[in-house]
């Protein structure tokens, strides 16, 4: 489909999309001021329908985030609106292709995660287990689950790791979430809210993690 001229006809509803960036900017700000996004770090997108997701402006300060930080590609990243898109946004459109059902992701930078994936280099995969907050993630209902969660060597290459995910998730292995290693987290979810809280609970675990380390050694 090409991109039209008429700014009144464009292939994704405005007013869903100013939706989208009400609650990305809403959001953001909450993550920030957890501390999970430093130094302009973390990136956040709502889908709009099959073809365009609204995503986070690169570089910007995520303390800072307002609609105006907001703006759309298409699912194969090329810009359908003013701005330059997070230089993330592959990871992004790799999730909406490969899942109908994704509405929202989110990516941080947390101090846990960093820890986590940079003082275990042999771990490619980080189980969680046994928790009562494992019912914070989509389909969960009891505590006795586990989720594991990839871990992914960190890469300058975002249409690499797009491609490492695609097919970890094509085998079955990635559900709710993958790590970056030295980098962070990503996880997804059909609503910004219930990803939020996906995230929320990602990140009391992996200090809750970092911490029984601690206390073992
Ligand atoms: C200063 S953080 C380095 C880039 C990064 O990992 C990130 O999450 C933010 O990149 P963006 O282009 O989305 O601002
Ligand atoms: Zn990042």
């Amino acid at each position: 489909m090409s991109q039209p001229t008429d700014s009144s006809a464009r292939p994704w509803s405005p007013a869903r999309f100013r939706e989208a960036a009400r609650q990305i900017a809403a959001t953001g700000q909450r993550i920030y001021h957890h501390g999970w996004s430093p130094a302009t770090s973390s990136n956040y997108s709502m889908r709009l329908n099959d073809r365009y997701c609204a995503v986070t402006v690169s570089g910007r300060d995520k303390g800072q985030l307002t609609e105006t930080d907001i703006m759309v590609v298409d699912l194969d990243n090329q810009p359908a609106s003013p701005g330059k898109p997070s230089a993330e946004t592959g990871l992004h459109t790799q999730l909406y292709r490969q899942l109908p059902d994704a509405g929202a992701v989110l990516h941080t930078h947390s101090a846990a995660s960093t820890v986590l994936t940079m003082h275990y280099p042999h771990e490619t995969v980080w189980r969680l287990q046994g928790y009562e907050l494992l019912k914070a993630f989509s389909g969960v209902t009891t505590h006795d689950w586990q989720l594991d969660i990839p871990v992914f060597d960190n890469t300058q290459d975002i249409d690499l790791l797009a491609r490492h995910v695609e097919q970890a998730m094509a085998d079955g292995n990635i559900s709710h979430a993958y790590l970056i290693r030295g980098h962070g987290v990503y996880t997804w979810a059909d609503t910004m809210e219930a990803c939020y809280r996906q995230l929320e609970a990602l990140e009391f675990l992996f200090g809750v993690e970092v911490q029984r380390r601690q206390l073992r050694s």
